[in-house]
């Protein structure tokens, strides 16, 4: 028959007479519309192939609203082309191509749209930035941060007592110095001279201003008792140190103190706020000989606590500098340095302590300090030597000013991987599940989110206990409990509880607990999730803010994912340097978006990474998801995409089906978008907002609006979901709470609401005080 001759001759789609694939993630709604979509998808082939159809849109397509709401409908005729008299432009047809299994998905009845996670994806810039496979040095290589082994590097060399040489050895099983604290504590102890502190992440630059400190303290208590006098803790206040962080503050405070046990007359102590300001004078009261604080709390208790005389003050240091800068800390600092400057002086006829040095020395140090530390270096620092492990790579050592040439430790193992924005959220997990797949091969492992928001959200999807949210008293950990073992009036358990065991990390027998950290949470819960995180004995997730990005030296830490870009590329060197401390093995992954973000492999190279590995998406999916313990290539070869669209399908259900994850969901994507705009100029070109696929983002967050549904800054408010202003209240004051989430992102938590305030304004500053951002 000539229809029979005919049919022969169609060329049908692959798969047109393959047994439809079962999907089993989602509730039966999904299920039921991806078959639908995939048998759709065949007869709208089927139909192209016999007529030559229009193109079948995807949702990530870039398309108007109006095409998008075509499908699942009818489709429309094709526009009518102009006639030549027109001089209007005359649309091109598309390309007509294979329809995918879900591929795009008729309009669920809620007008929900569910896109397939492996169509429409923009394609890898493959010309500028990957060229051939560079090959891999696989000889080993000494740790960059590590202490030395020569011989003659000893703590007694460099000027520390025996005691305190035998101290570290004993109680710290500290044998050598490393290279860094050679330098430091050899000048540290021997001159008052003012100094900056630059070396890699992890190489011990606490330890290399604290000895000197300790060990000159000491000496001094030695002086007095040979003049007679008692050393005590009312001897005076000598040393001050300051740090941008609560934690990074108590992180110190603890080095010292375990210093401090072996010479217990010298007493430390510690402000840093979170606690009544009472009981900190009270201590202050009893007095310290070194404190530990963060410039705003100290800046308080100057103008407040008489009890305070910093005139005897002799060392003033001043702990991730840069960092100190850019959260806006001048002020206070300027303040802090002034009021040392004039108590200084006009205690100077006072009590004579002897040994005490006649000049203040003013330490500055950081892994990425530069020129833009100039602020501090006019406020508070005098012909500074530049303290680095390679002179060399400073621009200029003799005036003291180190240059932009920062280095991550050579042994960690750096990677990136080119993940499509839909496919983010998946490819975390199947990155994370590959990472716990064997019992020991990774114990802990920290995922860097851009903001707060985001850092909720997947801390839940990590969890995957979303079915079960809805019972607000379910497993909620006894340490987020009130004293009274009830639930926090008003809060909700997504707001309370900040760790679990995660259902979707970790393989058999190896039981995996997640973590979240940011700083709009309170900080005793801070205090309490970052103890259980360090002291957590089994393998662990911390999913945080950049605020463990500088300076927190957590045990075991092998992984560090950046899963959303860094705000800077000192941030990206600080926060891998969470890993490979103190010689230590490690590695870390930055997701990058195809396309213009992979330009931030070159500024990648600029850390010097001895092997940078690219990664692609589908190949992580691949090892996460594939059947067999990680065997890729076993198998259905699309086992592995299936199983990663069903866990896809299951986590927009979860999303989906639940109001405070849903809400959740857009919050994190709005916070994700909002700390996206506020990369430092310099780096707006790979993170272009023009380029953000708003629509594949979304998806990452397991959500099925349309982004003009989501409320995104700059997006047009459609209809009745439109863009939602919403005003919490905190602290008596009203507040945007995804504004201060931003400031999380790109602050950290600071001592005190100053800091906070200070880092709305910059991004206001940066983002052109953009209405939409609700700053005000
Ligand atoms: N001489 C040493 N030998 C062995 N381990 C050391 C030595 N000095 C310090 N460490 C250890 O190295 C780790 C990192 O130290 P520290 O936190 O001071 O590094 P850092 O240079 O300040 O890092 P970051 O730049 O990230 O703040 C700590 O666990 C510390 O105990």
């Amino acid at each position: 028959m000539a229809d029979d001759g005919m049919l022969l001759n169609f060329s049908l789609p692959e798969d047109a007479f393959m047994t439809p694939k079962i999907f089993k993630g989602g509730n039966w709604k999904d299920r039921l519309t991806a078959r639908k979509s995939a048998e759709w998808g065949r007869a709208k082939a089927a139909e192209r192939v016999a007529g030559g159809g229009k193109r079948i849109p995807d949702y990530g397509d870039v398309q108007s609203e109006e095409e998008e709401l075509i499908v699942g409908e009818q489709q429309r005729p094709a526009n009518k082309a102009r006639t030549s008299n027109d001089t209007a432009i005359v649309k091109k047809p598309k390309v007509a191509r294979e329809p995918h299994r879900g591929d795009i998905l008729p309009k669920t009845t809620t007008g929900e749209v569910i896109s397939s996670l492996f169509t429409s994806n923009p394609s890898v810039v493959k010309t500028a930035v990957q060229p051939a496979p560079e090959a891999v040095d696989e000889t080993p290589i000494e740790p960059s941060n590590a202490p030395l082994s020569d011989e003659l590097a000893t703590f007694t060399n460099l000027g520390l007592s025996p005691t305190l040489a035998n101290h570290l050895l004993t109680k710290l099983q500290l044998k050598a110095p490393t290279a860094i604290q050679r330098k430091a504590i050899q000048l540290l102890c021997a001159s008052d001279t003012d100094a900056f502190i630059q070396a890699e992440t992890g190489s011990g630059k606490t330890l290399a201003y604290l000895l000197p400190i300790v060990q000159r303290i000491s000496d001094i208590s030695l002086v007095m008792k040979a003049a007679s006098q008692s050393f005590t803790r009312r001897s005076g206040l000598f040393a001050l140190i300051l740090a941008p962080t609560r934690e990074l503050s108590k992180q110190i405070s603890a080095v010292l103190e375990t210093l401090l046990s072996c010479c217990h007359w010298i007493v430390g102590g510690i402000v840093i706020g979170g606690e009544k300001k009472s009981s900190e004078k009270a201590r202050l009261r009893k007095g310290v000989n070194i404190l530990v604080a963060t410039p705003g709390r100290l800046a308080d208790h100057l103008d407040s606590t008489e009890v305070l005389d910093v005139s005897r003050v002799r060392w003033l240091v001043m702990d991730e500098g840069d960092r100190l800068v850019e959260l806006g800390f001048e002020k206070d600092i300027q303040k802090i340095v002034s009021v040392l400057n004039m108590r200084g002086r006009s205690r100077e006829g006072g009590v004579v302590v002897p040994g005490l040095p006649a000049r203040r020395t003013t330490v500055l140090c950081s892994a990425t300090i530069k020129a833009d530390v100039e602020q501090l270096r006019s406020i508070a620092l005098k012909d500074p030597v530049a303290i680095a492990v390679d002179a060399a790579e400073l621009a200029d050592g003799s005036d003291g000013k180190p240059e932009q040439a920062f280095s991550a430790p050579s042994q960690l193992k750096q990677s990136y991987a080119i993940v499509p924005a839909k496919q983010r959220l998946v490819t975390l997990v199947a990155v994370l599940k590959q990472a716990f797949k064997r019992k020991g091969t990774v114990m802990k492992c920290i995922v860097f989110m851009s903001a707060a928001d985001s850092v909720d959200f997947h801390f839940e999807m990590l969890l995957g206990e979303a079915d079960t949210l809805g019972d607000s008293t379910a497993r909620l950990p006894s340490t987020n409990l009130s004293r009274s073992g009830k639930i926090p009036q008003g809060n909700t358990i997504a707001e309370t509880r900040t760790q679990g065991v995660s259902k979707v990390c970790g393989g058999e027998g190896n039981e995996v607990r997640v973590f979240r950290l940011h700083g709009s949470l309170q900080q005793v819960t801070r205090t309490e999730t970052l103890k259980g995180f360090a002291k957590c004995e089994g393998p662990a997730v911390l999913v945080c803010t950049d605020v463990m990005a500088r300076g927190l030296d957590l045990p075991n830490v092998d992984l560090v994912v950046e899963f959303d870009p860094p705000a800077s590329k000192d941030d990206h060197l600080h926060r891998i340097g969470r890993t490979a401390r103190a010689g230590k093995a490690g590695r870390a992954m930055i997701f990058l978006l195809p396309g213009c973000e992979e330009g931030y492999v070159e500024v990648l190279k600029e850390g010097k990474p001895r092997n940078l590995t690219r990664h692609e998406g589908d190949e992580l999916l691949k090892k996460g998801f594939a059947p067999m313990a990680g065997v890729v290539g076993q198998g259905d070869v699309k086992e592995w995409e299936q199983a990663a669209t069903d866990w896809q399908l299951e986590a927009e259900r979860s999303v989906n089906e639940h109001p405070r994850h849903l809400e959740q969901a857009r919050r994190a994507y709005q916070s994700f978008v909002r700390a996206y705009a506020t990369h430092v100029t310099a780096e707006r070109g790979m993170f272009d907002m023009k380029a953000l696929h708003l629509g594949h983002l979304a998806k990452a967050f397991g959500l099925r609006d349309k982004p003009g549904r989501i409320g995104v800054p700059g997006q047009r408010p459609s209809g009745k979901g439109g863009k939602e202003k919403r005003v919490v209240k905190s602290g008596g004051k009203k507040r945007s709470s995804s504004a201060m989430e931003d400031v999380d992102a790109n602050g950290g938590a600071v001592d005190e609401g100053e800091a906070r305030r200070k880092m709305l304004g910059r991004v206001k500053m940066m983002t052109g005080g953009a209405s939409e951002f609700n700053l005000g």
